[in-house]
């Protein structure tokens, strides 16, 4: 099982080492506007799960929107602590 602080430290090094074939790589170069987009469908997946599936389609949906919420910190060269600061 992955944290959300591996998670961050693995797109971290996709970011700067950019192996071919990788999606957060691709994402990345897309640009914050894309990114964004992503997030905002990705939460209404959530949203959507909350209310109409099951509770692990729910967490499913909430996995890829911490995903895509990282790839966003990721474009704008947030840190985890930048977050953590405002928790
Ligand atoms: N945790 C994730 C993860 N969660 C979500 N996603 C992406 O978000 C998509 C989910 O969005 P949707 O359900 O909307 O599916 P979709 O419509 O096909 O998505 P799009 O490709 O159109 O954006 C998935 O298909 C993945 O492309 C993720 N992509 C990668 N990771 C992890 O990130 C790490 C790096 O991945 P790569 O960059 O691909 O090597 C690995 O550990 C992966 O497991």
């Amino acid at each position: 099982m992955k944290s959300f602080e591996a998670l961050f430290a693995e797109l971290s090094e996709k970011a700067a080492s950019r192996p071919e074939g990788s999606d957060t790589v691709a994402r990345l170069d897309a640009g914050v506007h894309s990114i964004g987009k992503k997030v905002v469908e990705e939460a209404a997946e959530v949203w959507m799960a909350a209310e109409y599936e099951s509770d692990a389609a729910c967490a499913e949906e909430i996995s890829q929107l911490l995903y895509h919420l990282q790839v966003l910190m990721l474009a704008k060269g947030l840190t985890l602590e930048d977050v953590y600061s405002h928790l």
